[in-house]
């Protein structure tokens, strides 16, 4: 069983590593990359063959799209030729559908759309799957498979999949946001950049963890923090002064409203 990553960026790379870290034996897995001098240091890094675009579909069983969406378009058309009933296509495109995909393809290749996220990077992706009109319970295994080598894997309707990108695609930049606001508080308050950088690093890694290994929900988590009349309390009514719940409310639907644009396939 082959597998080819078409594009190995920020997040073909974090596929990569993964599904190597994951066992698979590097023969079985190739790399596509336009320019020269990235796929020599794939091979240097990986020790991955990297070829054109059509050989590395020609040679797979399974292939991963990781290009930008307005990418999506000419690459599809430029290896439709090579592909072959019975591949599997797996799509991490932003927006893309899996009609937009199967309508650039002969008949019989199966289409699995993925959002993934960086967190990948590190073995701690959250990644959601969703079949396209041809594909079967063995090719969302499959995608299952290979995602899970860079994190957790859940399966959405397609439907749900603008939403999953506003909310865990894009989810890791609003964290660092947020992290980076705090810091500059911290410095405001007279913290050296190191310390407050210390101390927001570890505060938010501490309630990741919590909250992931507790189960608790976020509400009962934050209540223990918030002494009556005490000092959580005053920050939490600043926030709330501020609209910063409405705010993730309309970020988040800006950022499904992009998804759903992208789409189109159209540059920006
Ligand atoms: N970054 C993120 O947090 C997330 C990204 N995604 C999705 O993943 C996809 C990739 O994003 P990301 O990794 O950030 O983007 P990058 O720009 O980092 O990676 C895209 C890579 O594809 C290469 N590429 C472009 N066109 C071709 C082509 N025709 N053939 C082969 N390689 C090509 C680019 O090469 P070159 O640089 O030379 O142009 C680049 O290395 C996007 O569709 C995005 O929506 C999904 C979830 C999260
Ligand atoms: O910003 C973007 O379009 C991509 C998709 C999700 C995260 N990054």
């Amino acid at each position: 069983m082959t597998v080819a990553v078409l594009g190995v960026g920020v997040m073909g790379e974090a596929l990569l590593a993964g599904i190597l870290q994951g066992g698979r034996p590097v023969a079985e897995v190739l790399a596509a990359e336009k320019r020269p001098e990235r796929a020599a240091e794939l091979t240097e890094r990986y020790g991955v063959e990297v070829v054109g675009n059509a050989e590395a579909v020609k040679r797979a069983d399974t292939v991963l799209f990781v290009v930008k969406p307005y990418d999506m378009g000419p690459l599809l058309d430029e290896v439709a030729a090579s592909a072959r009933p019975g591949q599997l296509f797996v799509s991490l495109a932003a927006g893309i559908t899996t009609s937009f995909v199967e309508a650039r393809l002969p008949g019989g290749v199966a289409v699995v759309r993925v959002m993934p996220n960086t967190p990948a990077l590190i073995g701690e992706g959250m990644a959601a799957v969703s079949p396209g009109s041809n594909a079967g319970e063995e090719h969302l295994r499959e995608a299952e498979d290979l995602l899970r080598s860079t994190g957790r894997v859940t399966r959405v309707p397609e439907k749900h999949q603008d939403a999953v990108t506003a909310v865990s695609g894009s989810g890791p930049a609003y964290v660092f946001y947020v992290v980076e606001a705090m810091i500059e508080a911290g410095v405001h308050l007279g913290l050296t950049r190191a310390t407050a950088t210390e101390l927001v690093v570890q505060t938010l890694a501490g309630s990741a963890a919590l909250l992931r290994d507790t189960g608790e929900h976020p509400t009962v988590l934050r209540e223990r923090v918030t002494s009556p009349g005490g000092t959580t309390a005053a920050a939490l009514r600043r926030l709330d002064d501020g609209g910063v719940r409405a705010a993730f409310l309309g970020a988040l639907e800006a950022a499904r409203d992009r998804s759903r644009a992208l789409s189109s396939g159209e540059p920006v």
